[in-house]
């Protein structure tokens, strides 16, 4: 049984992700103290931070993998700590990329779809990826850029209605960083809305028309309003 949120976090579909003073503490350390954050859907949003800033954290929290020691949320509407109606709504692509290493990156799309009940045209989306001449290889032979490159195939291929992604631009070559600019773009433009946590803010504001600041485990007062049409 779900407890009720307070009447200040009012269920609504415009928003993807609100909470609402939420601290999380892990081992001794408060990682995040006390935020508040409201994501419209359909929104992009980047979120920059230093190493250890809590910018991980905070992925992870929202995708309901780490629960607040304080404060709630909602994730369209549904509480955090209601897991299965938050995941069946998140698609969370983190430092751990999720592949299954003895598959194929072709079986590894198959499976994705076949687990979301979703089609979809998965030799599009290696040879988009650039990565169709290594999909009857298993993907523990791989480098670490084309597993990231099948990881982002997979986040287009699926499309959930939130889309968080740590880092998408680590362990990619040029061509790879403009590719996961392009299918974080797609996933966008088919109505996910957008999370993207990176260390290269040039990059990052391509996707993102908001940037939000994490700084010892609190998002900074000012946020940075950037039109993607400036940048
Ligand atoms: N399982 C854990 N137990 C204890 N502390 C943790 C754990 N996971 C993360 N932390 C701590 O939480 C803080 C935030 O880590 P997090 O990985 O969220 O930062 P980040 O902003 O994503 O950093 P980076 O840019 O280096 O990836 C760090 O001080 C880290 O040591």
């Amino acid at each position: 049984m779900v407890a009720p949120l307070s009447a200040e976090l009012q269920a609504t579909d415009l928003h993807a992700v609100q909470l609402r003073a939420v601290w999380l503490r892990l081992g001794r350390d408060a990682v995040l103290r006390g935020l508040d954050l409201d994501v419209r859907a359909g929104e992009s949003v980047t979120l920059l931070g230093g190493n250890g800033a809590g910018k991980s954290t905070l992925l992870r929290l929202i995708a309901s993998a780490l629960s607040p020691t304080r404060g709630e949320g909602r994730i369209f509407g549904f509480d955090l700590r209601d897991r299965r109606s938050v995941r069946e709504h998140v698609h969370l692509l983190g430092h751990d990329l999720g592949l299954y290493p003895d598959l194929t990156p072709s079986e590894n799309l198959q499976f994705a779809l076949k687990m979301h009940g979703q089609q979809g045209d998965i030799r599009a989306a290696l040879e988009r990826a650039g990565i169709l001449r290594a999909a009857d290889r298993r993907v523990r032979f791989l480098s670490a850029g084309m597993k990231k490159r099948l990881a982002l195939a997979r986040l287009a291929l699926l499309a959930r209605p939130l889309t968080l992604v740590d880092e998408p631009f680590a362990n990619l070559d040029a061509e790879g960083r403009e590719l996961a600019v392009s299918l974080l773009n797609q996933a966008q433009a088919s109505g996910s809305t957008l999370i993207v946590a990176a260390h290269e803010p040039e990059l990052s504001l391509r996707v993102a028309a908001r940037a939000l600041v994490l700084s010892g485990g609190v998002l900074e007062a000012g946020l940075l309003e950037v039109r993607t049409d400036d940048v």
